[in-house]
């Protein structure tokens, strides 16, 4: 038997992991994908927490010791028996028993701390929304579902500041993809901009024949060098007014590359792509998050032609 295809989303609370792990299940068809929150592998509840003093995302908060056991396990294709942290009570529930699907998303804040972990994926991604968005997110999704007030959320944040620079952010050195979903600089009906660092970490699709590296600033959807922590990168920007048949021109050429993708992108069928509902129920939509779940896609299953 052939083992799952591991995606990790990793970022700090309220960066949108959860909304993009939904978002890409439905495209892949949620009968193929086990999903995995690392929240599961903390080691003290809420009220503990406050006791002692210490952050959710500090790593001695975490048992990432069995988090990363888990991830080889699934990897290799092996059942897990998964604690469970519940957000509504802030407490530990039953563990239950998870048989890896042909794909695995493991979401959460410290993903790719240890070593062990971050052997265990085939596409890595780091979601870096900007703070304040974070920030405006957080406070929406833990008022309406975490029982959290808004003054709550806004220590919290402040609290966890420290913990966020020295072992949630030096994670995006990791990945091979650093997504930024942003508040668009121009009209675009409130639809957000999209900025997709492109690590060379893993083979991305020749989008320089379709995009070009010298297109135009003022162009919807931009492609160019960069450096990222450091490191050079590409960088393709799509902004929120991006119209369809200039997205419909990229999906093609993506679809093009990968004909397992052909089902994911036919412009002409009704494709779960850009779809999603937030965690706090809204329904996003646009073409920004469509390439987004695109461009994941296509790495997870170009991963499965490798194994
Ligand atoms: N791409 C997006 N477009 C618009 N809104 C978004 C997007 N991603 C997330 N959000 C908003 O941010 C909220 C928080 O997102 P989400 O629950 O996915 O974050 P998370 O990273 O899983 O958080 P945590 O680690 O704290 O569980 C969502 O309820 C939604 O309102
Ligand atoms: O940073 C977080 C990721 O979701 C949470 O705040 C952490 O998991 C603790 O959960 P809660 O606030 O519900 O007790």
């Amino acid at each position: 038997m052939s083992r799952p295809i591991i995606l990790g989303i990793v970022g700090d609370s309220a960066a949108g992991k959860t909304t993009l792990t939904r978002g890409i299940a439905q495209v892949l068809g949620e009968e193929n994908v086990t999903t995995i929150c690392t929240d599961d592998y903390h080691k003290y509840d809420r009220t503990q927490r406050a006791q002692i003093g210490i952050t959710a995302l500090h790593p001695d908060c975490n048992h990432l010791d069995i988090m990363q056991q888990h991830l080889s396990l699934l990897r290799s294709g092996q059942p897990i028996l998964k604690p469970n942290y519940s957000h509504k009570t802030g407490t530990f529930e039953a563990p239950t028993y998870i048989k890896p699907s042909k794909f695995v998303i493991v979401e959460g804040l410290l993903g790719y701390s240890t070593r062990v972990a971050r052997d265990a994926y085939d596409v890595k991604v780091y979601l870096a929304p900007p703070e304040t968005l974070r920030a405006q997110w957080k406070v929406k999704r833990d008022t309406q579902k975490r029982g959290y007030t808004e003054e709550q959320v806004l220590e919290e944040l402040q609290k966890r500041e420290p913990d966020s620079e020295a072992y949630i952010r030096p994670q995006r050195s990791w990945s091979d993809l650093v997504v930024s979903f942003c508040p668009s600089t121009t009209d675009s009906n409130g639809q957000l901009d999209v900025k997709l660092v492109l690590r060379p970490t893993i083979p991305h699709p020749e989008l320089t024949r379709v995009v070009g590296e010298d297109s135009p600033t003022q162009s919807a959807i931009r492609l160019g060098l960069d450096r990222d922590m450091g490191k050079p990168v590409d960088v393709l920007e799509i902004d929120g007014h991006a119209t369809k048949d200039q997205v419909v021109h990229l999906e093609r050429f993506i679809c093009d590359e990968l004909p397992a993708l052909s089902n994911v992108c036919n412009p002409t069928s009704d494709t779960e792509l850009g779809k999603v509902s937030g965690t706090t129920g809204e329904m996003i939509q646009s073409y920004p998050l469509a390439m987004t779940q695109l461009l994941i896609v296509y790495h997870m299953l170009k991963a499965t032609k490798a194994i």
